[in-house]
């Protein structure tokens, strides 16, 4: 059972202007339709038209809604991709949310699978938080980057998934510094077990029937929209002395026996 998430004021992002990757499901969607409901207008990007064109049919105002069809591994897509989005909106807030990750111990990672997981987690990121940088120092915006509970502590058989996001977190606390004098802010939220679709499979189970009743001590999953209204905190005029932060919301796993996809951490 989950609190009742909304918290903030009907109209605390109205104005803004944002872009969520993977806007198409699980968490993305989650985030795109709370900003929507608060008054931003928001484009989503993901590879799937119909994916991004559903997450416009559930929002409460489908005018302030629209999508780019862009894989964010591919640079020349993605800089045209979020120029159009800059010049059609502005940019007040980014979030890089598209991202994921095959479970498997380090010995099990190819070169070839390592650098899918670098190129889509931490390349990625980079090359979207850049071609967005004119667009938000013009706004004065911000840029919440979704992280991993485990990212400060490790996760066993996410080796590269979790090298990848401490790159997210070194990033994110550099350009804060470095984005300050143009009001632009950067932080990371790091969500632990979040039953999305993309955890419907047999690692789904994994993580029902372990991480959230053994690696969380507060014993139950986060759910999307708790991680929706945060990041809708942090876009938000409460939250414009925040920067280089990062902010678990994970039931406390991080200090508890940590999330680890591998079955023997368990054992
Ligand atoms: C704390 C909670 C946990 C977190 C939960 C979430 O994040 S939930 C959200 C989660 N959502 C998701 O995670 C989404 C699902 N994940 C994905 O879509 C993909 O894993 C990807 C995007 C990471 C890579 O996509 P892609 O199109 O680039 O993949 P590709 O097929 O072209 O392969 C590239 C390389 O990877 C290798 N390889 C692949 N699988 C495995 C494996 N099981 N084992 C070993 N290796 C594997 C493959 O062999 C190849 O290497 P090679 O042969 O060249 O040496
Ligand atoms: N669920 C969980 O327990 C947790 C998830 N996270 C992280 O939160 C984020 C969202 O996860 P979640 O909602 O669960 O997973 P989903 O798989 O549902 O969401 C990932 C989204 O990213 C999009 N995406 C994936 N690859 C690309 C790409 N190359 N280019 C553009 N878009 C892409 C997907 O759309 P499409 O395939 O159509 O492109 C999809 O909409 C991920 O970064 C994940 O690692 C972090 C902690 C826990």
């Amino acid at each position: 059972m989950t609190a009742r998430t909304s918290v903030l004021a009907d109209t605390a992002c109205a104005g803004l202007s944002a872009l969520v990757t993977g806007a198409g499901s699980g968490i993305g969607r989650a985030i795109t339709l709370r900003l929507v409901e608060l008054g931003a207008r928001v484009t989503g990007l993901g590879r799937r038209a119909e994916t991004l064109a559903e997450t416009g049919s559930l929002a409460a105002d489908r005018e302030r809604y629209d999508y780019e069809v862009c894989d964010v591994r591919d640079t020349e897509a993605v800089v045209a991709a979020v120029g159009r989005t800059g010049a059609r909106h502005g940019l007040g807030l980014l979030v890089n949310n598209a991202g994921g990750q095959f479970f498997a111990p380090a010995t099990g990672i190819s070169a070839g699978g390592w650098r899918a997981v670098i190129d889509l987690n931490l390349t990625a990121a980079f090359t979207v938080t850049m071609a967005a940088y004119p667009f938000l120092a013009e706004a004065g915006g911000s840029v919440v980057n979704i992280s991993l509970s485990g990212v400060e502590r490790g996760g066993m058989g996410m080796a590269h998934s979790v090298a990848a996001r401490s790159g997210i977190l070194g990033l994110t606390r550099t350009l804060a510094l470095e984005w300050a004098k143009d009001g632009v802010r950067l932080n990371c939220v790091g969500p632990g077990t979040v039953l999305t679709s993309a955890l419907s499979d047999e690692a789904g189970r994994h993580v029902h029937d372990n991480l959230v009743a053994r690696g969380t001590p507060m014993r139950r999953a986060t759910a999307p929209e708790e991680v929706a209204e945060l990041v809708a905190f942090l876009a938000g005029p409460a939250g414009a002395m925040m920067t280089g932060q990062l902010i678990q919301i994970d039931g406390g796993a991080h200090l508890g026996p940590g999330l680890h996809m591998l079955p023997e951490a368990y054992a």
